[in-house]
């Protein structure tokens, strides 16, 4: 690693010669392959964009000329470049270097955003603030994938950009044919014909951007030349790259699901996970279901906004192809045409990742609410998914969501219910449907004790004092809140809604009777389930008071799911304590309070 070890900053970077530049290069994508295989990450993503990140440190003056990456997964290079290799021993992990952009981190960084295609408005933005500020000496540069070109955002900002030929902006396109999978539509298939240098004015020409490329995005003398051209055009312009995802390693390059997009810790020999989960994921569990569903109605279609198999539609998409439709990054296009395929006679099942459903939010309500479509939604990665920092939590859904009229919310704890209220979910034909659970491995089945009013009791014990509503994958935690309380002889009735809302009018008769009512949920607790029981409890006339345990209202820093959970107090000890703590104040209710093992 002589030339990584000498780097000492741009200056330095920019006397190296081609030799030493594709020696650079290639140190870059060891130390890529061996720190990235040991944490887990964006791999693929990023040995992709090794020359092509040297190449705009060499042209641009980072962080005068200002560098906006797309989605910000593959600005590895971006760090190592810029002073944080070493940080790359603890990437993702708390603490440790972000795998995204953070302006905490460096100068060089601007949006830590994680959502697709946003690059080019705040790149307008710039560019515009620039122009009103009459700031003529530096560059605006937003680096933008084929995958997240195919969001709309991208083509509102491209409209906007275009209507300013007096500002500079350079938009570098980094065509390496695919989100996860084979970028879709028809955009990718313009940008096939603008590969094969097929020259007719294209797209961008005809909206009136300069079209430069295509280059070899691994050619880094060649792009330099296009990356200066391009800064001294003035005017907006397009630079067509094409670079190879997972380049330069045989368990990314030879991957033709993903190239690698995001790897789970390796053997970079042999690419065998270093730890493989025995249980199931949520993922799996649905992907199972509704490929089961699937077989027995015909009427059922699946759509994904390119995660086709991270959101566990591949074993769906193979028994049942043209069933499930890839619309690109665009979720907000697809809630909308599930309105359309639901007022066709289709029931669509639209699976995405809890966080990105925010921008979908307005299609939701007034597409598919409105219209009273039986649309079941499909939330994955619901709650704190941890390693990929504060854009990816699915920690808003519950609260933005539960403002919809129509609109019933399940939330599984573990994978029998998965199973269960996905096939009630999809049965449900008077309006939408939405079922939210976790990342990663699913809880171990928590069998009801009874039910009562369509509700899961998970437990009965001692007297009606608390009330403890638990909410999807947290019901472990409740049970040991039950436990920790049942210690100190406060009685618990655990309940398990599954259908979180609207709220079940039962849930109100119970909490009549207990002296506390606490909600737990993996959410924000502002607008969670816990604040909509409190505001039926109240329309009730339900005097019990209630706590509510969530998220708090603030940005999560990036780390495992369970240190993050823990941060945010909810942990079976913080809560009973915190119960404790309660009862005394608003109850009346005093038991020894002495230390809760493992409470804060
Ligand atoms: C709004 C939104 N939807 C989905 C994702 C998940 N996602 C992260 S990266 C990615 C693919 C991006 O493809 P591209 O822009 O071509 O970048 P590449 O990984 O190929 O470099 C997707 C779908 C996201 N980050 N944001
Ligand atoms: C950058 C992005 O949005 C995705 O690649 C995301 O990081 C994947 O998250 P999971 O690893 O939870 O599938
Ligand atoms: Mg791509």
């Amino acid at each position: 690693m002589a030339l990584l070890d000498a780097l000492d900053g741009q200056a330095r970077l920019r006397r190296m010669d081609t030799e030493e530049l594709d020696a650079l290069a290639g140190e870059i994508r060891a130390f890529l392959i061996d720190r990235v295989s040991r944490s887990g990450g964006h791999l693929g993503p990023n040995l992709g964009v090794v020359e092509l990140t040297i190449a705009l440190h060499r042209v641009f003056d980072s962080p005068r000329d200002r560098l906006v990456w797309d989605t910000g997964h593959q600005s590895y290079v971006h760090k190592i470049l810029t002073g944080r290799r070493a940080g790359f021993d603890r990437l993702r992990q708390q603490g440790g270097l972000s795998g995204y952009p953070s302006q905490a981190e460096s100068e060089h960084d601007l949006v830590e955003n994680s959502h697709a295609s946003t690059s080019l408005s705040y790149a307008d933005g710039l560019a515009r603030a620039d122009a009103y500020r009459d700031v003529r000496d530096r560059a605006v540069v937003a680096i933008i994938g084929d995958g997240a070109l195919t969001g709309g955002m991208a083509w509102e900002a491209l409209n906007n950009i275009a209507g300013g030929p007096e500002r500079g902006l350079v938009i570098v396109l980094n065509d390496n044919t695919r989100s996860y999978a084979p970028t879709i539509g028809g955009v990718a298939d313009h940008l096939a014909v603008l590969r094969e240098g097929r020259s007719w004015p294209g797209v961008f020409e005809q909206l009136g951007l300069s079209y430069l490329g295509p280059v070899d995005g691994h050619d880094i003398g060649a792009m330099e030349a296009e990356l200066i051209r391009a800064r001294e055009l003035g005017g907006p312009v397009v630079v067509h790259v094409v670079t190879e995802k997972g380049r330069g390693f045989t368990h990314t390059e030879g991957n033709e699901l993903d190239r690698g997009h995001a790897v789970r810790p390796m053997d970079p020999a042999s690419g065998a996970p270093l730890a493989a989960s025995a249980a199931r994921s949520y993922t799996a569990v649905f992907g199972e279901e509704i490929t089961k569903l699937a077989a027995a109605r015909p009427d059922l279609v699946a759509i994904t906004a390119a995660m086709l198999e991270p959101v566990g539609l591949l074993e769906m998409g193979r028994r049942f192809p043209g069933r499930v439709i890839d619309v690109g990054i665009a979720e907000q296009h697809a809630v909308t045409m599930a309105a359309g395929l639901s007022m066709g006679g289709m029931h669509p099942v639209v699976a995405i990742y809890a966080t990105f459903v925010n921008r979908a939010f307005d299609q939701l309500l007034m597409d598919v609410a409105l219209h009273r479509r039986a649309v079941t939604f499909v939330l994955d990665r619901s709650g704190v998914t941890g390693d990929d920092g504060p854009s990816h939590n699915g920690m808003w859904d519950l609260s933005i969501l539960q403002v919809v009229p129509g609109l019933r919310i399940a939330a599984p704890r573990d994978a029998a219910r998965l199973a269960e209220l996905l096939a009630e979910a999809v049965a449900w034909e008077q309006g939408p449907t939405l079922v939210r659970f976790a990342k990663g491995a699913a809880e171990p089945d928590i069998p009801a004790a009874t039910t009562f009013g369509g509700m899961d009791v998970l437990r009965r014990s001692g007297s009606l004092d608390v009330l403890v509503v638990s909410v999807g994958a947290l019901a472990g935690v409740a049970l040991g809140v039950s436990d920790t309380l049942r210690e100190r002889g406060i009685g618990t009735t655990v309940i398990d809604p599954r259908w979180v809302t609207p709220v079940n009018p039962v849930l109100c008769d119970v909490a009549r009777r207990h002296r506390l009512v606490i909600t737990i949920e993996d959410n924000s607790r502002a607008g969670g389930v816990g604040s909509t029981i409190a505001q039926a409890l109240q329309d009730a006339g339900v005097g019990t008071p209630l706590r509510a345990f969530g998220i708090p209202r603030r940005f999560l820093e990036h780390g495992r799911r369970s240190d993050v959970l823990a941060g945010c107090g909810l942990t079976a000890p913080d809560i009973a304590l915190a119960v404790v703590e309660e009862l005394a104040e608003r109850v009346d209710v005093h038991v020894p309070v002495e230390r809760i093992e493992g409470g804060r």
